[in-house]
């Protein structure tokens, strides 16, 4: 390896984009991950996630000669420059990020790098995680003068390539100014079109990034709670956000109301947020509220169901359309759609699902996956529309009504066309408003 090149270790979603679009710029990178199966596939150009335009930009990479893969942290072992981004999930005891990824990831890095590497993270880490880091860099590796930058991630899952091209802002918090420069420098062609970037302590870009998802999470759970409120008084949900949305102090972004957020960062984040200022002894009090309304959200939405159904689930087949957290993505971690589907199944009911790219890994006698919406709505007395895929919204549910066993549709996420004539034909509920009953 030349000393002008980038390590990436851990290439999931994060780690992935990263690499490829780094490579897109012309640098040399190496990914390093566990998981043997991954490297294999990203060897072969396959990427092991559903991601707009990934595999092109992979491919590309590939044939430019400008990404390697291994699942051996040695082969990195000249790089100047490294990005981890493993993993952090929920620890189930304490509700704070797990680091043992990280940590292990890092120690690795720094048994194997060159003197005055720097050790870039791009995971989402408790607050004070970089400076422990560096603390125990230098005592464990003093003659190395490695340093530890941090650099929080802000895609989206879904648009994630279009966000790594397009960021609103780059963050870089790092003790040691040469070591930010050098992470900075790899950004360069960002900052030339005019990027803002935000150099800080790591303490603060640390904060930066769980501020940012908790912000977002309680902006989505502001208009869930207008949304019941719009249910039950009358009114538009969507005209409400919109006419909030157009005020610039509010913005138009993240008033979709829905099942409540899902997906592998805002529910981990806001616990680890709320963890972090109970430790602390400042208690975020708004981001646990969020917390508690989020979660009961799907209850709500299930006395919902079950009340549309005559109060009793078991027995009855309902179909699901969508089973990642958001359209556009094959994540189902923490998906609002999946823990529908336990629900219902813990309920009695049977339950087909369909998702266009996500596939479920439970086993279940009441469970089945589906190739196609016909194959889910055989005989289901409830359609519920738990991701908002495009093919739901254009979807001409004609063509199951002599298959379903009741022409009921609970759309959580206010996508089907309620003005197409087969609506007239068809009970519809919304999150957001009230039963819209068949008009014949
Ligand atoms: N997914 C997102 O949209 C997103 C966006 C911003 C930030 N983040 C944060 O980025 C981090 C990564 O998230 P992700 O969704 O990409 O995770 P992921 O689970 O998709 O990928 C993590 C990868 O790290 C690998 N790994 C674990 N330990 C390793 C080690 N010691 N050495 C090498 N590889 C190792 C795993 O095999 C896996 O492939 C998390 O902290 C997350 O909170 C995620
Ligand atoms: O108006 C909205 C917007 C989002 N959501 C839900 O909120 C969750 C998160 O959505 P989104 O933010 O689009 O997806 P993520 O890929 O999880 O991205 C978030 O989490 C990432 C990981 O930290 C950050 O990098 C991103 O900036 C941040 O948007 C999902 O369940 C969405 O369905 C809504 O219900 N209504």
């Amino acid at each position: 390896m030349k000393t002008d090149e980038i390590c990436v270790v851990g290439v999931g979603y994060v780690g992935l984009i990263q690499a490829v679009g780094l490579a897109s710029f012309g640098l040399k990178v190496t990914c390093v991950d566990l998981d043997p199966a991954k490297i294999d596939m990203l060897r072969r150009g396959v990427p092991p996630i559903f991601e707009a335009g990934l595999e092109e930009a992979l491919r590309q990479a590939i044939d430019r000669g400008l990404i390697g893969f291994s699942t051996d942290i040695a082969e990195a072992a000249a790089a100047p420059l490294y990005f981890v981004a493993v993993g952090t999930p929920t620890s189930e005891r304490t509700g704070n990020a797990r680091l043992d990824y990280l940590e292990a990831a890092v120690s690795g890095i720094a048994a194997v790098a060159p003197p005055e590497a720097v050790i870039t993270v791009k995971s989402t880490v408790p607050i004070g995680t970089c400076a422990a880091l560096q603390a125990r860099l230098d005592r464990d590796h003093p003659e190395k003068l490695l340093a530890i930058v941090s650099n929080p991630e802000f895609l989206r899952e879904g648009t994630a390539l279009h966000d790594f091209f397009n960021p609103e802002r780059i963050v870089i918090g790092g003790a040691s100014r040469p070591a930010r420069e050098r992470v900075r420098k790899s950004y360069a062609g960002f900052e030339e079109r005019g990027v803002p970037v935000i150099e800080s302590d790591t303490f603060t870009s640390e904060t930066i990034k769980y501020a940012a998802n908790a912000f977002l999470a309680t902006k989505v759970t502001f208009i869930n709670e207008i949304s019941d409120l719009v249910e039950t008084v009358g009114g538009d949900i969507d005209e409400v956000a919109r006419g909030i949305g157009l005020d610039s102090r509010i913005g138009p972004q993240f008033l979709k109301a829905g099942p409540g957020y899902g997906g592998s960062c805002f529910p981990k984040d806001t616990l680890a947020l709320a963890t972090i200022g109970r430790r602390h002894g400042v208690q975020q009090q708004i981001v646990e509220t969020v917390i508690r309304i989020n979660d009961s959200r799907r209850f709500h939405i299930l006395k919902r169901i079950e009340a549309a159904m005559g109060d009793k689930l078991s027995g009855k087949r309902v179909a699901v359309l969508g089973l990642a957290f958001k359209a556009d993505t094959d994540d189902v971690r923490d998906s609002p759609a999946v823990e529908i589907v336990h629900a219902l199944l813990e309920e009695g009911a049977a339950v087909r699902s369909y998702d266009p790219v996500a596939k479920l890994t439970v086993k279940h006698r009441g469970y089945r996956q589906c190739e196609t919406i016909a194959a889910a709505c055989e005989g289901a007395s409830a359609v519920l529309v738990a991701t908002e895929w495009g093919e739901f919204r254009t979807f001409d549910f004609t063509a199951v009504e002599e298959a379903v066993e009741r022409r009921y549709i609970f759309d959580m996420r206010r996508i089907v066309d309620i003005k197409a004539p087969w609506a007239r034909r068809w009970d519809i509920e919304r999150i957001g408003s009230p039963l819209i009953r068949a008009s014949g």
